[in-house]
């Protein structure tokens, strides 16, 4: 073509990246290389926000932070073969959370697929994609690119959102095409997720059934937080003068100090409620699947869900309500402002006397002045800082580290906690505290066992690059799960799994130019976490624990089986 024709052509790099742009997907993380290091370069060029991790995990995990938080699918971009491969795995664990979040890869021609010429990191993406993701699209026509990106924020958005895969072929981004063509081709996407409204009869029919209750309780679940109807549900929990319990991730949908929160009788609670409000919670492994000792025997289910699916998933459900969370709370409002229902006082004075009964056994580990710390009193002391600041976004991970941190640090903002979520997954928080400070530049506070620190420790240095206000706290009890945690069959000698409970990890940050801190009392954790979350600058505490600290997987040892032949 001459100069002039070339001067109106474009092409399918500055097709992708202004099609995001259209849709106000103004942030793209990920790892370059060939063949889309020139989508990053000119969707940086072009205003796009392009952050570079240090493995392509943490980058969708950084993604899908954005997408929990802010109800926009997150972008994160990989290169072809091992760099998507290692993309999938955030793919398929924001989709198992809920999350929205597109991730996009180089990838081959078909013809050498298919051929299996061996092209330079070939792979057959889109089939190894399908079962990892929500959907999973190839585009191969430089015209195609504005609707594939649409397809794609939908496919993620919209029902149960999930993680959606855009299958790149190096060929269709070097794709030619009249730039006024391009330019009437792109679209911004119509409300990827439309209220979806039960039916009124389903509406009452579900607050009939909780006017009978005698017990009621209201369990809240990430999928409140995502859905950003906190309040709706305050209203609906407040009016019926109901216990609720949140999942970890609902934490600060109501804050964690409001009178009607069971937190602390959580399993009285569930024993005895007769009628449970699932407001977004899957009565999945989390919540025993809704039968057994946990629960009353007679309990009944009134489940809030926008997939239709997930009712009956794991029992019985007497009121199934299908739709999304903010129309559907608005609507048992709405009937309950004509048919008003409030519980038996006495049920919730009976959970309150549980509570404190509780809480006065734990508060001594959570205020002793003990060294070696143990988790109890090193988060206790984290917890004044966050008491201070309610603002801050949590990260968390580890076992110990993740449920003593879920127990004992209140939240009392909605979707300002992120953790392992529904998969118990190692290795997410270093990236969603990337994701967090990146979306929203509020200060992040990730507390980290040290065995899942270690999963990306390298992110301290992209922490650093982009001189984000995160404060990394390792707490240190020199193992995965402790630090005197023993291989089956060890004569006694340390096991080759224990790491060392006085590793100084604050001098990773220090070697990249953070400040670090070590903390061997209370005292010291509260004033270097103070620090860190007030300088606004990449900080790492490292908390020396006792090694005996902690027990192993935490809370749910119990799923553990059992070896019944041969030594312990
Ligand atoms: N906007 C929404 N409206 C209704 N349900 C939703 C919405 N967004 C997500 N969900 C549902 O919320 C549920 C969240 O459950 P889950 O991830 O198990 O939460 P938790 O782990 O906190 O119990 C999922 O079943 C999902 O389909
Ligand atoms: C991707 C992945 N790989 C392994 C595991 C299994 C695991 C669950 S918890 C954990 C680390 C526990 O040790 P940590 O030191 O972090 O915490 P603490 O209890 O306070 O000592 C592992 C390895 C999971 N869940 N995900
Ligand atoms: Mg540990």
């Amino acid at each position: 073509p001459t100069a002039a024709e070339n001067a109106n052509l474009t092409d399918g790099f500055h097709v992708l990246v202004q099609s995001l742009l259209k849709n106000n997907l103004d942030k793209m993380y990920g790892v370059i290389g060939i063949p889309v290091t020139d989508v990053a370069r000119i969707a940086q060029a072009k205003g796009i926000r392009y952050i570079g991790l240090r493995h392509e995990s943490d980058a969708g995990n950084a993604a899908a932070a954005e997408g929990f938080i802010t109800g926009k699918p997150g972008v994160y971009l990989t290169v072809s073969a091992p760099g998507f491969m290692n993309g999938l795995i955030p793919l398929k664990e924001a989709t198992e959370n809920g999350w929205p979040v597109i991730m996009m890869s180089g990838s081959s021609s078909r013809e050498l697929i298919d051929m299996g010429e061996g092209d330079y990191e070939g792979m057959d993406q889109l089939n190894y994609a399908k079962p990892f993701s929500k959907a999973a699209y190839r585009v191969d026509k430089v015209e195609d690119i504005p609707l594939v990106v649409a397809r794609a924020i939908r496919a993620a958005c919209s029902g149960r959102p999930g993680g959606v895969y855009i299958d790149l072929p190096g060929d269709t981004l070097g794709q030619t095409i009249d730039a006024t063509v391009a330019e009437g081709l792109l679209y911004q996407v119509n409300d990827p997720a439309p209220a979806q409204i039960p039916a009124q009869s389903v509406i009452d029919g579900a607050m009939e059934l909780l006017a009978s209750a005698k017990k009621p309780l209201v369990y809240i679940g990430k999928g409140s937080a995502y859905a950003q109807c906190e309040d709706e549900v305050k209203q609906f929990v407040e009016s019926i003068g109901a216990p609720y319990l949140a999942m970890s991730m609902a934490k600060g949908v109501l804050p964690d100090n409001h009178p009607q929160n069971a937190a602390s009788a959580r399993g009285m609670t569930m024993r005895e409620a007769d009628v449970v409000v699932l407001l977004g919670a899957r009565l999945n492994w989390m919540l025993n699947f809704g039968k057994g000792k946990h629960w009353n025997e007679n309990v009944k289910f009134i489940q809030v869900d926008i997939d239709p699916t997930e009712i009956d998933n794991s029992r019985s459900i007497a009121a199934p309500v299908v739709g999304d969370l903010k129309s559907t709370v608005a609507k048992f409002n709405e009937y309950l402002a004509t048919h008003p229902y409030h519980a038996d006082p006495a049920w919730l004075e009976a959970i309150q006397a549980d509570s404190a009964k509780n809480n006065a056994r734990f508060s001594g580990a959570e205020t002793a002045d003990t060294v070696p710390m143990t988790h109890y009193n090193a988060l206790g002391a984290i917890k004044k800082v966050t008491d201070a600041n309610h603002d801050v976004y949590i990260a968390n991970e580890g076992a110990n580290a993740l449920d003593d941190c879920r127990d004992i640090i209140d939240m009392y903002l909605p979707r300002h906690r992120l953790d392992c979520g529904t998969w118990g997954v190692m290795g997410v928080g270093l990236p969603y505290a990337i994701g967090a400070a990146v979306t929203t530049g509020k200060p992040v506070i990730s507390i980290h066992g040290d065995s899942a620190f270690g999963f990306d420790g390298m992110e301290v240095e992209t922490i650093c690059r982009y001189q984000l206000p995160v404060t990394v706290v390792v707490l240190n009890n020199g193992g995965i799960y402790r630090g005197d945690f023993k291989n089956l069959g060890d004569d006694g000698d340390p096991s080759p799994l224990t790491l060392s409970a006085c590793a100084h990890y604050e001098k990773l940050m220090e070697a990249f130019g953070g400040t670090g801190y070590y903390a061997t009392t209370p005292t010291e954790v509260e004033k270097y976490v103070a620090a860190g979350v007030a300088s606004g600058k990449p900080t790492m505490v490292c908390c020396e624990l006792s090694i005996h600290a902690g027990k192993e997987s935490g809370h749910i040892t119990y799923l553990n089986p059992q070896p019944v032949t041969g030594p312990l």
